[in-house]
């Protein structure tokens, strides 16, 4: 459990992180909370010659409104954002994800940023950002992008990131007010990663639903969007029957590993009964 040989680089700005990254090519890595990167290094899992330490960096922390978009640096911990009065009122489905992550020992060190860029199918964040419509902004050699959560996960620990990006922030949409929504993670125990798990943010008017996005957790090897699920419920008073066909759209598109966590069938059956809850906690939320 001891990690192999590296050299540690704290650079002062974003200009210098990225600039390292690049001059030292693939054997580099950005360190941020380190509660990923750390244990996979114990594991011998990755063998980083220099790890780039983003912690010194200022830019890259912070919450802010943007007119109708929260906007999050990349180093902005998960107690952070438990602790953030804008986050509780503008976007409450984010507090309520980042207090079902781990314990308050692994909230205080990981950062937002880390656990979107990782590509860990069993990180909560990335399907809540594909939910919500955010978008991430990439700082590399060649200059600054953005790409939207939904384009990001290609494939488990695989995402858009070039070789020497470095993601600088997290930009979100407010919902609007009113918005009904729940991040429903079924889990063997406090602190653990999901079994499955379901984020829905929705709108009703006249007592149906009238738009409606879902996202899922570790019921893949990427993050998954429920298109058809959402679909399922849109204009339904989400009687018992718009529930289960949502539920049958979602359980669709799963295709869970079967693991410690359970057999591959377990975990779609409970990620179809994650995809209900929630839906059913949402719709109670709504104004
Ligand atoms: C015991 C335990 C339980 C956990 N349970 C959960 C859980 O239930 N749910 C959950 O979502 N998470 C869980 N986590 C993960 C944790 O929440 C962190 O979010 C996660 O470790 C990544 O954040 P980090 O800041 O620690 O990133 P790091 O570990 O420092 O980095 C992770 C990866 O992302 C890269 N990276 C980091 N920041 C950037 C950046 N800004 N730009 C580009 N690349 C970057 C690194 O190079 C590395 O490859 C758990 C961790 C532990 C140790």
């Amino acid at each position: 459990m001891i990690p192999g040989q590296f050299s540690y680089h704290r650079p002062g700005t974003l200009a210098d992180a990225v600039k390292l990254l690049a001059d030292l090519g693939d054997e580099a890595r950005p360190l941020a909370g380190g509660h990923s990167l750390i244990p996979t290094m114990k594991l011998r899992l990755a063998t980083p010659e220099h790890l780039v330490d983003l912690a010194g960096i200022g830019e890259l922390k912070g919450i802010r409104r943007d007119g109708g978009t929260v906007v999050i640096g990349a180093m902005t911990t998960q107690h952070e954002l438990l602790a953030s009065t804008d986050i509780a009122s503008a976007l409450p489905i984010l507090h309520e994800t980042a207090l079902l992550i781990a314990d308050p020992q692994v909230r205080y060190c990981g950062t937002l940023g880390g656990n979107v860029a990782n590509g860990d199918p069993g990180n909560d964040m990335p399907a809540l950002m594909m939910t919500l419509g955010a978008s991430y902004r990439l700082k590399g050699p060649g200059g600054d992008r953005d790409v939207a959560a939904r384009d990001f996960y290609q494939g488990a620990y695989f995402t858009a990131l070039e070789p020497g990006e470095i993601l600088a922030s997290v930009s979100i949409p407010v919902p609007p007010a009113g918005h009904g929504y729940a991040y429903e993670k079924l889990k063997r125990k406090v602190g653990d990663y999901a079994t499955a798990a379901a984020a829905v943010v929705l709108t009703m008017s006249g007592g149906k639903v009238a738009t409606c996005s879902i996202g899922l957790t570790n019921l893949s090897e990427t993050p998954l969007v429920a298109e058809a699920a959402a679909q399922a419920v849109i204009g339904s008073a989400l009687d018992a029957s718009a529930l289960k066909n949502a539920a049958a759209a979602a359980v669709a598109i799963m295709s869970p590993a079967g693991d410690g966590r359970g057999p591959a069938e377990y975990r779609k059956h409970v990620g179809g009964i994650m995809v209900e809850r929630a839906l059913k906690r949402a719709a109670a939320k709504a104004a």
